[in-house]
């Protein structure tokens, strides 16, 4: 048999998701099949037209297409689901849920008709319950159903302590785990500079301003654009996780991940360090946590919760 290119669909062709079909197309990762509504479409070509038109330049072979048929998808063997509308200033990402699960339900139910054997990646908000609608609409097994949200809270975490010690991002390591609000609970005991853990290297107090301003890190540039909200880091997240999959790394990463007793909890989507490789989530790292990590986690369990409640009753 030949070897055939890979097939990435990317649903939602606004800011997350066009930046994303750009960072995949030039890495090579597959073809790229970028979808978005009726009356989008011929925006949703013209982008795709337009990032296809850098290639001789960028020097990359990967296709880019738009579209708003699902038949376009049919068997690729990885969606990103960036369909959703954005928070607004002074908004919680939870405020979405209502607008965002309708969605995610259209979108999964395509999903499951036309690329039924894929592994499907969840961006839209409020994410863990919006990864939780996919894996109900869509029926998939868990492993192949994952959100996106620990890769950027790290990102961001690690961006700030490098900017604090003055030294380079490639040698910070940190860990964020919880739910993908204000309640995440970025592990500092676990977070490390040059193999050196950080609170030998910043007073309690900055890490604290750090913690802090992780946790609200998406505001931060929602309040600075005045509209939308980032764009740049989660689509660059989203690409670090499907490149775990697709060449089967076996990366250890967060994701949000259905979890069936990890961590002491029960039927609920929530971030948690994986093992991210060719067969999705391939396993979940219980990592031992204190009393004060454990509370912290509770409490960021019990948000989503309320959350994943609200699209139950819908
Ligand atoms: N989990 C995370 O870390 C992050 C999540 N997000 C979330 O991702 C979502 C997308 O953000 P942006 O791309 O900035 O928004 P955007 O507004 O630029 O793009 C969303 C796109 O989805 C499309 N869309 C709406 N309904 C659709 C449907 N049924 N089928 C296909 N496409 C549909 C819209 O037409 C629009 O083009 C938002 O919910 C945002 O909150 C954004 C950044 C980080
Ligand atoms: O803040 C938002 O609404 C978008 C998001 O999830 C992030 O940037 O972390």
């Amino acid at each position: 048999m030949p070897f055939t290119r890979r097939k990435i669909a990317v649903i939602g062709a606004g800011f997350t998701g066009t930046t994303c079909a750009l960072m995949i197309a030039q890495k090579e990762l597959g073809d790229v099949v970028l979808v978005d509504i009726p009356s989008m479409e011929n925006p949703t070509k013209g982008k795709a037209l337009d990032m296809l038109e850098t290639s001789p330049v960028q020097k990359f072979d990967s296709n880019i297409t738009g579209t708003s048929s699902y038949e376009d998808i049919e068997g690729a063997d990885l969606i990103i689901i960036t369909a959703g509308i954005p928070r607004k200033p002074g908004m919680s990402r939870d405020e979405l849920v209502a607008t965002n699960a309708k969605i995610m339900k259209d979108v999964s139910e395509q999903v499951k008709q036309y690329a039924s054997e894929s592994y499907v990646l969840v961006l839209s908000n409020p994410v863990d319950a919006m990864t939780y609608v996919c894996y109900q609409t869509t029926g998939f097994p868990k492993n192949r159903v994952i959100g996106q949200s620990g890769v950027l809270d790290t990102s961001r975490f690690n961006t700030f302590v490098a900017q604090e010690l003055g030294v380079s991002v490639e040698d910070v390591t940190s860990f964020v785990l919880g739910g993908h609000g204000d309640s995440m609970v970025p592990l500092v005991r676990y977070s490390h500079a040059g193999g050196i853990p950080l609170d030998k290297l910043l007073p309690q107090e900055k890490i604290e301003e750090i913690v802090e301003r992780t946790r609200k890190g998406g505001g931060e540039i929602v309040h600075l654009l005045g509209e939308g909200s980032a764009y740049y880091a989660p689509a660059a997240s989203l690409v670090l996780m499907v490149e775990a999959i697709l060449k089967d790394k076996k990366r250890i990463l967060p994701s949000i991940a259905y979890l069936e007793g990890e961590y002491g909890y029960e039927n609920i989507y929530l971030g948690v360090p994986t093992i991210l490789g060719g067969n999705g989530i391939e396993s979940i790292i219980e990592l031992p946590l204190s009393n004060d990590e454990k509370g912290q986690l509770d409490y960021s369990a019990d948000a989503v919760k309320n959350v994943m409640a609200l699209v139950d009753s819908q």
